[in-house]
């Protein structure tokens, strides 16, 4: 099992005036469909901007272990695919680290292909739930061995006559609608995967332009997405986005740190993934998108934050929740500022993230002085307004970067400083959090 190495405890403590410009990486998720899909694309797919966290780190190696040829030319990230239905099996077990999408797009990608693959993570995934993967990777006739519950470590027999399927996914997760769409890709005929919540459409989009035949359509049934099986993927060049999940942390932290005014440029606004912002304006925050414009069919746009005194707590809508599901981490630490109740409904997904990450953030807020209420799929944060949390207490961060980045945006609010156990996990995402934050101005201590 691998893990990152000893805790690396980390405190924030009061700040003001963030100010600067903040260049966030790369987008994860796009990031490892650079790699997936180029190594299924035949020929030399390069990719710049690339997020070099651990997560996609892990895919790249990944990849290579199924024998396509990954490397960095200077700020290039070079891939030599092997085809659709070419992976090579690999003579050792693939670890995915941390990264819930980068194993479970690579089930999807390998269970089509007549080899066997064993894979394991970290002791944050290996406590995920699996089986929303295997279930319909099992349609195309990949067979899947893992622990109890549809845990990892998991050996998966893929297909060796893989017949198409149609699926719903009974989740709203991008992951399994993508892990459906890879396995799809080397199954002749077409492949449906129907959801009812729209998730994020990077893989359609994506897939679109490495030449596969996708179509997308609104049906009363929900989003319906049919994939013709068996093309030949063309290599692509790929400039990654900054990724919006990422940018969420110095926007919220400019929010409530008295004095900031931060420009964070270049964010995608994909109406999948922008919901935090839109929710952030709902709230009073003094958030506007500057410079709107369109790059590489997505809208982008400056995101500038300035310290918003007067935040209020909303009801947040359930139909938003696929769209800023990654955000809700750092949104309860503005609704803490916030004047009144934010109301998160629809959020059960949270719970089988890199932690349970309603209990892993309810716990560290009530102990700094924050009144949360829970159920299984809805949350309350009882924000308490500025000058009036407490906080000066360290929180467990159970191997997840976001609830570890979260409370370290809180501590700069706070009276007095927030102390995560363990800071390592961030790597994950987005290595140069530290860095980045300290240049804007915001204390941070080891
Ligand atoms: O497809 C993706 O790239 C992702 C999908 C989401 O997970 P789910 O599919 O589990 O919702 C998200 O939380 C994750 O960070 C990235
Ligand atoms: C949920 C996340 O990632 P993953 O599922 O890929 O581990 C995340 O980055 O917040």
């Amino acid at each position: 099992m691998s893990s990152h190495g000893p805790a690396t405890p980390m405190s924030a403590h009061k700040s003001s005036g963030l100010s600067g410009e903040a260049h966030v990486p790369g987008d994860k998720s796009i990031s490892h469909r650079s790699l997936i899909f180029g190594a299924m694309a035949v020929g030399e797919t390069r990719v710049t901007g690339l997020l070099e966290g651990q997560d996609v780190l892990d895919t790249a190696k990944a990849m290579r272990s199924f024998g396509a040829d990954v490397e960095k030319q200077g700020d290039t990230w070079v891939v030599h695919g092997v085809g659709v239905g070419g992976f090579a099996e690999p003579d050792h077990v693939i670890d995915c680290g941390n990264s819930g999408t980068g194993v479970r797009l690579i089930m999807g990608a390998m269970a089509t292909c007549p080899i066997a693959a064993t894979f394991t993570g970290d002791a944050s995934l290996n406590k995920r739930p699996m089986a929303r993967v295997t279930d319909p990777l099992a349609l195309f006739g990949a067979r899947s061995y893992g622990r109890s519950g549809g845990r990892l470590p998991m050996t998966i027999i893929g297909a060796e006559n893989p017949v198409p399927v149609t699926y719903t996914t009974p989740v709203p997760s991008a992951q399994v609608k993508s892990a459906v769409l890879l396995a799809g890709l080397n199954a002749p005929g077409q492949t449906v995967v129907i959801e009812r919540e729209a998730t994020r459409d990077h893989s359609e989009r994506m897939l679109a332009g490495f030449g596969a035949q996708i179509v997308t359509e609104d049906t009363d049934e929900g989003h319906v997405i049919t994939l013709t099986g068996q093309p030949e993927l063309k290599p692509q060049t790929i400039i990654v986005p900054r990724d919006p999940s990422s940018a969420a942390f110095p926007v919220c932290a400019a929010l409530i740190t008295e004095g900031s005014d931060v420009l964070v440029p270049n964010i995608g606004l994909n109406p999948t993934r922008a919901g935090l912002f839109y929710t952030l304006q709902d709230m009073g925050a003094d958030l506007t998108f500057e410079n709107m414009r369109e790059e590489g069919g997505e809208p982008v746009a400056d995101l500038r934050a300035k310290y918003s005194p007067d935040l209020k707590g909303i009801e947040v809508p359930a139909e938003r929740a696929a769209s800023m599901i990654d955000e809700y981490p750092v949104l309860s630490v503005v609704a803490a500022f916030a004047e009144g109740k934010t109301y998160m409904p629809g959020v059960k997904e949270l719970r089988v993230k890199e932690s349970d990450r309603i209990d892993a953030m309810a716990t560290g807020l009530r102990a700094a002085g924050v009144d949360v209420d829970e159920g299984e799929d809805w949350w309350t944060v009882h924000g308490r307004g500025f000058g009036d949390v407490a906080g000066g207490v360290t929180v467990k961060t159970h191997l997840d970067h976001r609830i570890a980045m979260s409370f370290l945006v809180m501590g700069f609010a706070t009276n007095a400083p927030m102390t995560v156990d363990d800071s390592g996990p961030i790597s994950t995402s987005f290595p140069i959090f530290e860095s980045l934050m300290t240049q804007l101005g915001a204390k941070l201590t080891q």
